[in-house]
C-alpha cells in the first residue's frame, strides 16, 4: 500500500531531516511511528498525505509513484487518508458535528444522509453531549477526540495519526489506542506516531523508530 525507497527529505537548504528512508505498510496492518521529538515523525506524516514532497527517493502510494500526480489526483488518493494531524486543525466556525461532517459535505453528500453515522462516531469518541459547541469551548482531550472522529468519518483505508492520544490521560489514551485497534480490525491500516512507551506496551504492533534521521523497524 505503501513504499519508500531511499527517501530523502530536507527542508530549504536545511540538513536532511530524512536520510535513506526505505520501507513499506501493507493493507490491514498496524504500526507505532516513535523517536525522540524533532526526529522526523511529523515530517514523514506529511510525506505520506502528499502535503510534502520528497528531495530524493521514491515514494509509492496505492500503487502510484506520488511524483507523477496532478493536482487532482492528490485529491483522489487524499480521500482514502484519514489523518488527526498533531495541532487539530477543527474550524472554530463550525460545531463539532459540523467539523466531523466536512468530509462528507466536501463529498457532496447531503446532511440527512449521513447525520445517523456523525451522530454514531461522536458517541463512540465520548462527544455525544458536545456535538453542538464550538471547538474553542472544548478542552483539549475534546478537540483530539473531534479531530479522530473527523479522520474516520470517511471509513480511510488509511489512517494518519500524529500524537492522537498527545493530549488525554492515560484511560482516555487507552480507550483512544482501542479504537485504533478496532478501526484496524476493519480493515484499515493505521500509522500512530506517538512518544508514549507506556502506550505503545499495551498493544504488540510493529514500529517504526526514527532516530538521527534514518528509519528502523522493528517487527
Ligand atoms: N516547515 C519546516 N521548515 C524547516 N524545518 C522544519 C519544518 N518542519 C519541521 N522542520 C524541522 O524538521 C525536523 C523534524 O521535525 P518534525 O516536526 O517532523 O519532528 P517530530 O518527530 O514530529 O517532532 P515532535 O515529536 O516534536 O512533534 C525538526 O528539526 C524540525 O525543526
Amino acid at each position: 500500500m505503501v513504499r519508500f525507497e531511499n527517501v530523502g527529505l530536507r527542508y530549504g537548504m536545511g540538513p536532511e531531516v530524512l536520510k535513506d528512508v526505505t520501507f513499506g505498510i501493507e493493507p490491514n496492518s498496524f504500526q507505532f511511528l516513535t523517536g525522540p521529538s524533532g526526529a522526523g515523525k511529523t515530517t514523514l506524516m506529511r510525506l505520506l498525505f502528499l502535503s510534502l514532497r520528497p528531495t530524493r527517493g521514491l515514494i509509492t502510494l496505492f500503487g502510484r509513484d506520488v511524483s507523477s500526480l496532478d493536482p487532482d489526483e492528490v485529491a483522489v488518493i487524499r480521500r482514502r487518508i484519514g489523518i488527526v494531524f498533531q495541532d487539530f486543525r477543527l474550524l472554530d466556525h463550525l460545531t463539532t458535528y459540523e467539523n466531523v461532517s466536512l468530509p462528507l459535505r466536501i463529498l457532496g453528500k447531503e446532511e440527512p444522509s449521513y447525520r445517523g453515522e456523525v451522530s454514531e462516531i461522536l458517541h463512540w469518541v465520548g462527544l455525544g453531549d458536545r456535538m453542538h459547541v464550538l471547538p474553542p469551548v472544548l478542552s483539549g482531550g475534546e478537540k483530539q477526540r473531534a479531530a479522530i472522529a473527523r479522520a474516520l468519518i470517511g471509513r480511510p483505508e488509511f489512517l494518519l495519526a500524529d500524537e492522537p492520544t498527545g493530549n488525554v490521560d492515560p484511560t482516555l489514551a487507552r480507550r483512544l489506542l482501542r479504537l485504533f485497534v478496532e478501526l484496524n480490525k476493519s480493515g484499515t491500516s493505521v500509522l500512530l506516531a506517538t512518544h508514549d512507551i507506556a502506550l505503545m506496551d499495551q498493544f504488540d504492533a510493529r514500529r517504526l523508530v526514527i532516530a538521527d534521521g534514518r528509519l528502523y523497524v522493528y517487527d
